[in-house]
């Protein structure tokens, strides 16, 4: 998955929502979500009630064994679905799929044994299999490509707003039920059945939506043509794939992302036909070269499934990234973590409680909303406060609520405590999905989302089916303290283990992902409490931007690699001033003219060492600072240790001088970074070719001293230097920059939280 785009203004929505096939699409995948979320709650609801009278420990087994049967199949069999999407009619999948679920979750309270509960659910499951990469198949047909990221974080919001919705459907059920079963009392508590009842209405609605979608119609990937036909060959014909029910025109798909391959599973058979060829051997030989790209064509573009073990075998290696990512894998999965166990254990919890289904949907629905909440609200919480801080401390919020919440027998607290668990993880979800979005390179960026997203299902599920069978083994305990009288629930134990281990995990990725700095944690926290900016004893530490230098001799490739680091850093959201010396104030640009017209020659190296230092307190006063406290990355091509290398080890001037005129004239402003682009002059010079000016076209002597004396620069001070060899390629040197420039950027907190939505793992659909 890429860092997809903001899904922007409502207005987008309503856009990609305007196109009608895929608003079909998309309400049919409402509805199913909606009673995916519902069946969720009912199933795991009938089996706590079906098992009532049995011993703890067995009901404790059935709504693990529920859970388990509803999260594992999309994880453990989804290779499966994989074999057969791309073979079979997608409408007919996606119409089946929805019938299926919809005739089992209504057979479920007919048949009323917890047998059949568990088998149902898990046909059920293995029905979505089909429907969901038939669904994701079919997105890119309907929608053109510059509305794909749109209509994916639609679909999302839509998946995982759907859980708060069905759990508040769920508790009102419950709820009514209740009061009628007061006036009615042989009439029982039939919430869990009616709610799947509905359930089975709602798959039947999404089927019969999504039988209108105008599922189109494909055509041969154009490399299936023969690749050189003999002028007399016709032209390929454009076989169109799928769908022998489509009753609309076929959509052209100028876009398309996926490949279909024809009933006979031969990709290539109905698009390749016999050109009337005068040689035999030669129109072989062009058919196999045909058939083969065409196949290879197919092979690329072909819709694969998400295999999450697959992904997660792959992505294995983010367990020994460098701190920072590990910190932040183990954090975000941590909050996954203590939201299923809410989850695995909620209807048991309540059932003790004495707060039944209505309390059940509540305790859901407090913690889909918070999660929701931290999610939207997370990016906007305390602006000035460190991400990296918030990050783990969010992460300890949610271990201190779950803490409470097993600890205090209350409904009401329980309900409180778990939206603040929800919305610790949402917070920490929201912030570690950003910061990582920074510190993975590009080229990895989809593995490591991609591994995140398989573990977040894999944690999800471990959590919510164990949950409740660590309770039944722990079983429920009364405590009598002279008069006082205290429950101990399995449940609760639980929740007080689960919390006990989110806090160890807070405290181990705040040390791995908080930055480190002098102001104390809790300092930053009134300060950005109060909204006031933390009050440190330096000026320039309270410069909120960062400044970068690119320095090296002539040709090294600085402008260059300042270009293209600019172009990064923007793409990456950033404010970024791309400057440099001499020359980039209207002064600058007249001492450039005089410090490197040749008509100067023979200029005193003094005044030389002057006129450089006034164009950059010009450039320092003028660009760099004000671009620094507006928060923006200032990049510029040469500073003070241009001075220190062409003046002082060039000419030859006293370097501790030129350092203090240089202090004085920059008001002690140093870059946090420096990268030197080492190379020899020769090469360097060579580079530039044409006319030269009045420095470069000074000695080979002089260069090489100007070399010198930027690498000695460089070792006096390696912390804060990157020395790079400036005749490797462009791209490898722009990567080594990048490496050392990340972990530099300020907070990455994007404004749009649509965008984090975007990024949440499928769990469902
Ligand atoms: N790594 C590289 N390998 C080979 N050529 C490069 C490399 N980087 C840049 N160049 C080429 O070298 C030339 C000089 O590059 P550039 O202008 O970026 O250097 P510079 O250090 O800014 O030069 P100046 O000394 O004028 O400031 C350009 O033609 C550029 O395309
Ligand atoms: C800042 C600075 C620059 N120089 C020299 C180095 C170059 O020859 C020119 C600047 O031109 P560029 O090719 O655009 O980099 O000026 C110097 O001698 N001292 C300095 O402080």
């Amino acid at each position: 998955m890429s860092r997809s785009a903001p899904l922007g203004a409502p207005g987008e929505a309503r856009s990609v929502l305007a196109n009608k096939p895929f608003r079909r699409l998309w309400i049919s995948l409402s509805l199913s979500s909606l009673g995916d979320w519902l069946s969720l709650l009912a199933l795991i609801s009938l089996a706590t009630i079906l098992t009532q009278d049995s011993a703890p420990l067995v009901q404790y087994f059935a709504v693990s064994g529920v859970v388990a049967l509803k999260l594992a199949p999309p994880i453990v069999l989804s290779p499966l679905a994989g074999l057969l999407v791309d073979r079979v009619d997608r409408r007919l999948t996606m119409v089946v799929g929805h019938v299926l679920r919809g005739l089992l979750y209504i057979s479920i309270p007919i048949v009323g044994e917890l047998w059949w509960l568990l088998a149902a659910t898990f046909l059920a499951e293995v029905a979505a299999l089909f429907w969901a990469p038939a669904k994701d198949a079919t997105v890119p047909g309907l929608v053109p490509k510059k509305q794909l990221a749109q209509a994916e974080k639609v679909s999302l919001l839509s998946t995982y707003g759907a859980a708060p919705v069905a759990a508040g459907l769920f508790a009102v059920l419950a709820s009514v039920s209740s009061l009628l079963g007061g006036l009615i009392p042989s009439m029982g508590s039939p919430e869990a059945d009616v709610a799947l009842y509905i359930n089975g209405v709602m798959f039947f609605a999404a089927a019969a939506v999504v039988w209108g979608v105008p599922v189109p119609k494909r055509e041969a990937p154009a490399s299936a043509a023969p690749a050189a036909p003999a002028p007399a060959a016709p032209p390929a014909p454009q076989v169109p794939f799928d769908d022998p029910n489509a009753r609309t025109a076929p959509i052209p798909d100028p876009n398309a992302r996926t490949a279909e391959i024809p009933a006979s599973g031969d990709p290539i058979a109905a698009t390749v036909e016999t050109p009337v060829l005068p040689d035999p051997a030669e129109l072989a030989a062009e058919q196999a070269r045909a058939k083969a790209a065409a196949k290879a064509e197919w092979q690329k573009n072909r819709f694969r499934p998400e295999n999450v073990l697959r992904t997660l075998w792959e992505g294995r290696r983010y367990a020994k990234a460098a701190p920072l990512v590990r910190g932040l894998l183990l954090g975000m999965l941590a909050a996954f973590a203590a939201g299923g166990a809410v989850v695995g254990v909620a209807r048991v919890l309540v059932e003790r409680l004495g707060a039944g289904n209505a309390g059940f949907g509540v305790l859901f629905c407090a913690v889909s909303a918070g999660m929701a909440f931290g999610v939207f609200a997370g990016p906007r919480v305390l602006r000035d406060f460190s991400r990296r801080r918030l990050f783990g401390l969010s992460i300890g919020v949610s271990g201190v609520a779950l803490l409470f919440a097993g600890l205090i027998p209350d409904v009401v607290m329980a309900a409180v405590l778990t939206f603040v668990v929800g919305a610790g993880a949402g917070i920490a979800w929201a912030i570690g999905l950003a910061i990582l979005g920074h510190e993975v390179e590009d080229d990895s960026r989809d593995r490591a989302f991609g591994f995140l997203h398989a573990a977040a299902r894999v944690v999800l599920l471990v959590s919510a089916a164990v949950g409740p069978l660590v309770a039944g083994v722990i079983g429920d305990h009364g405590f009598q303290v002279g008069e006082l009288a205290y429950d101990f629930f399995g449940t609760a134990a639980v929740l007080i283990i689960a919390a006990l281990l989110t806090l160890a995990v807070a405290f181990v990725s705040y040390r791995q992902v908080a930055e480190e700095t002098e102001v104390p944690l809790f300092t930053e926290l009134v300060a950005a409490l109060r909204g006031v900016p933390v009050a440190t004893e330096k000026d320039e530490e309270r410069l909120p931007g960062t400044f970068i230098v690119l320095e090296g001799g002539e040709g090294a490739g600085k402008s260059t690699q300042a270009g293209q680091l600019a172009v990064w850093l923007r793409d990456e959201g950033f404010e970024v001033v791309a400057t440099r010396e001499p020359g980039s104030t209207k002064l600058g640009m007249r001492l450039r003219a005089l410090l490197l017209d040749k008509e100067h020659t023979g200029m005193s190296p003094r005044a030389e060492a002057l006129l450089y230092a006034a164009d950059r307190a010009d450039h320092v006063g003028e660009v760099i600072l004000p671009a620094l406290r507006r928060g923006a990355i200032v990049i510029s091509d040469r500073y003070i240790d241009s001075t220190l290398a062409y003046q002082g080890a060039g000419r030859e001037l006293d370097s501790a001088e030129i350092e203090r005129v240089n202090t004085w004239a920059t008001d002690g402003l140093i870059p946090h970074l420096t990268v030197l682009l080492d190379v020899p002059p020769d090469e360097g010079l060579a580079r530039l070719g044409g006319s030269t000016d009045r420095i470069e076209s000074e000695s080979a002597e002089f260069h090489t001293r100007v070399r010198k004396g930027f690498r000695e620069l460089a070792e006096r001070d390696s912390g804060r230097y990157l020395v790079l060899d400036a005749r490797e390629p462009q791209e490898q040197i722009l990567r080594e920059i990048q490496r050392r420039v990340r972990p530099l950027l300020p907070d990455p907190v994007p404004q749009d939280a649509e965008a984090i939505t975007g990024m949440m793992p499928i769990i469902r659909d």
